[in-house]
This record gives C-alpha cells, structure tokens and sequence, in this order.
C-alpha cells in the first residue's frame, strides 16, 4: 500500500499527521536557524571589508566541519551531516562574496568532483584544460583559487603540478583526498557487445588487471580525460568508457560494471592554491620543497632536523632540479603548521644547514 493511500489503520493514520506537522514545525525551525546564521556571516563580511581581509577562511571552516561530526550524534549520518553543513557554508560565504574556482577539467572530471567536496556548489566553477593554466588563472586573479591533482596512491606524484608548485608564487590553503571509483559505463547493453574502449592513460593503469581481464579483444583507444572518454562513448552505442560516476551521470551512460579499479582504496589527493594561505586550523599539514647541495649525506641532513624538533613526515618525494642536471630537489609534507614553534623549529634547522627551503603552504588537512 502507497504511503499516501488510504489506510483503513485510523490510529497510525493519526500519528502519521501528527509526525508530519512536527516535522513541518523542525523544518521551519532549522529554516529560520540558517537565515539567522546567514545574517551573522553579512555582518562578518561587512568587518572583512572594512578590513581588506580574505573572505573565505579555510582554517575556520575546517574547524567547524571537524565540530560538525564530532559532536554528531545520529540517528543522521556524521558523513551526511557534514555534507549539508558545507553547503550551508557554501552559500553563506556566497552572500559574502562568489568564488571563481579555476580546476583541471573538463566538467565532470574527479577534480571536479573535488572542488565540489571542498568548496560546496555555491561558487562559480572555471574548467580549464592544463593544470599550468589552473595556476595562471589564478596568479593573474581571473580566478580566486585553483584545484589540481597532486598525486595518486596507485599510480605516484602528478609531476606537472609539481613543477608548477615549484615555481609559482601561490600558495597551498587546502587538500582534498577524494576515493577515485572508475566504472565501465556504455549503451550497450552486455560487456561481450563492446567493441570499442575509450579511455585515459592513467585510468588504463589504475583498472589494467580488470581491464585485461574483460576487455582484451576489443580496440583501446586513448583520450586525454575520463569525461571525454565519457562524452565518446555516449555517442557511440558499441563503445564503452571508463570514468568516474560523475560523468556517468553527466552523459547519461548506463554503468556496466562498478569499481573495476584495481587497488581497492584508491585515492588522489588535490591541492587547492591560492594567493594567501590559510590560518592554523589544529590539525594542519605543511608542504615543503628543499634543494640541497649534491654530496653524500645530503638528505641525511635535510631530514635530521624534522626528528630532531619532533616533526613527523607524511611524505617525501625527490625530482630533477630543472635548472641543473642530475641535481634534485625534494618534496616533504609535515604534520603542523609553519607558524607552529616544532615546524619553524625544524625548518631553521634545515637551512642552517645548507638547504634552500621553499614552504608551499600550510592548510587544514583533508577530513
Ligand atoms: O567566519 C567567517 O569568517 C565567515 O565568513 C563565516 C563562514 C561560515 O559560513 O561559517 C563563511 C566563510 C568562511 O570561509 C568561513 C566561515
């Protein structure tokens, strides 16, 4: 029987209506609460202006989402909850002022996916088609902040972005760590009936055991995103792509096999830069990049000083100094703020010992 129908169950029926008017009285309660709270970010906002400050805060927002969960106690997911407070955020901070955000696109993409998780949907969405072009859009202030991918945990360290951190000015004032599900999606209809795959190097790499598998006889043809592998194949009955579930639903592609990647955790990890960094949040991370000099016990030296202040690392990464050969440089990422006393601790202890030290940021680590 339909939830709406008749009943010939008087007294349910009764209770029924009496839940759905209170739950009419909460809904007009939480409405009046979020205007009350929109009205107190204008006055925030008016403050921000007088003072020339940045309108979005990540370390305060940060903050609020860790409380948001925290203090969660259901019967409402605290995954759930942290989603509407976000968005809640989201367009709070739009009253204040819209961010334009520049991303690697094109529209659908999983960096797409993680401007959403990380910003909400209330901001304008820029795609662009280079992760340099993310930088410029926003070292040139057609952008307020730019996102890109930094590295993948089945397939290593996005390089182009690295090298763009390396030389730009910008800052890193979040993460984002999004689990990266790909699907194979087609209309048509049976994996046997698939005569054509369209899909993205590093998509190959991350499904190649699923795809060998299933996929062996057919023509592989590669493309420079997963949406466009997407975007193809919607057009094309007897072809298949794999993608994120994003542009899925985009292109309306119908999914014929779900979370074909080969490491069950995999993850990629974005970077959001921008002009300013952010504040000291509590629970912070720190990335840096170090050029020593090109003699034994170098790196021994570079790391000696984190162990000393008590700094853990959570990451180190070494590539080519571009400006000379076979020189290298190093990429860290540390647990704590650059304005905490262990950090400045350690990266004094790193210069004096030679080393040039580049901070690329200090930002909220991702939930
Ligand atoms: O606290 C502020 O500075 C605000 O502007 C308010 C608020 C919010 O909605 O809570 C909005 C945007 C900022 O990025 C952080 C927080």
């Amino acid at each position: 029987m339909s939830q709406d129908g008749p009943s010939h169950n008087g007294e349910s029926d009764g209770r029924q209506e009496e839940l759905r008017q209170e739950i009419d009285r909460l809904d007009a309660e939480v409405q009046r609460l979020i205007n009350q709270r929109a009205a107190r970010v204008l006055e925030i906002a008016r403050i921000k202006e007088s003072n020339g400050g940045p309108f979005y805060r990540p370390e305060r927002e940060a903050q609020i989402l860790a409380r948001v969960a925290e203090r969660n106690e259901g019967p409402f997911p605290d995954e759930d909850m942290v989603r509407i407070f976000r968005e809640v955020m989201s367009s709070c901070l739009a009253l204040e002022r819209r961010l334009r955000i520049a991303f690697l696109g094109p529209e659908a993409s999983f960096t797409h996916t993680a401007v959403q998780v990380h910003f909400g949907h209330a901001v304008e969405e820029h795609p662009v088609a280079a992760i340099a072009e993310v930088f410029r859009e926003v070292e040139a202030g057609t952008a307020d902040y730019g996102v890109v991918p930094v590295e993948n945990s089945t397939e290593g360290v996005v390089n182009a972005t690295l090298d763009q951190l390396m030389r730009t000015s910008l800052q890193i004032c979040g993460e984002v760590a999004l689990r990266v599900e790909h699907h194979l999606m087609s209309h048509a209809g049976s994996i046997g009936a698939i005569q054509r795959l369209y899909v993205h190097p590093q998509t190959r790499a991350q499904c190649r055991e699923w795809l060998h598998a299933h996929l062996d006889g057919v023509e592989w043809v590669e493309v420079p995103s997963n949406a466009e592998a997407a975007r193809r194949a919607s057009q094309e009955p007897e072809s298949a792509a794999v993608a994120g579930a994003a542009a899925a639903e985009l292109y309306e592609l119908p999914i014929l096999a779900a979370g074909i990647e080969d490491e069950p955790d995999n993850t990629t990890r974005f970077v959001v830069v921008g002009e300013e960094g952010a504040g000291v949040s509590g629970n912070d991370k720190t990335s840096i990049v170090i050029s020593a000099p090109n003699r034994p016990g170098s790196l021994f030296q570079v790391l000696q000083p984190f162990s000393r202040a008590g700094v853990n690392l959570t990451k180190i990464v070494s590539r080519p100094a571009r400006s000379s050969l076979w020189e290298y440089v190093f990429f860290l990422d540390l647990e704590g703020h650059r304005e905490e006393p262990t950090v400045q601790k350690a990266l004094e202890g790193v210069t004096e010992g030679g080393a040039a030290v580049k901070v690329l940021g200090s930002y909220p680590r991702a939930r």
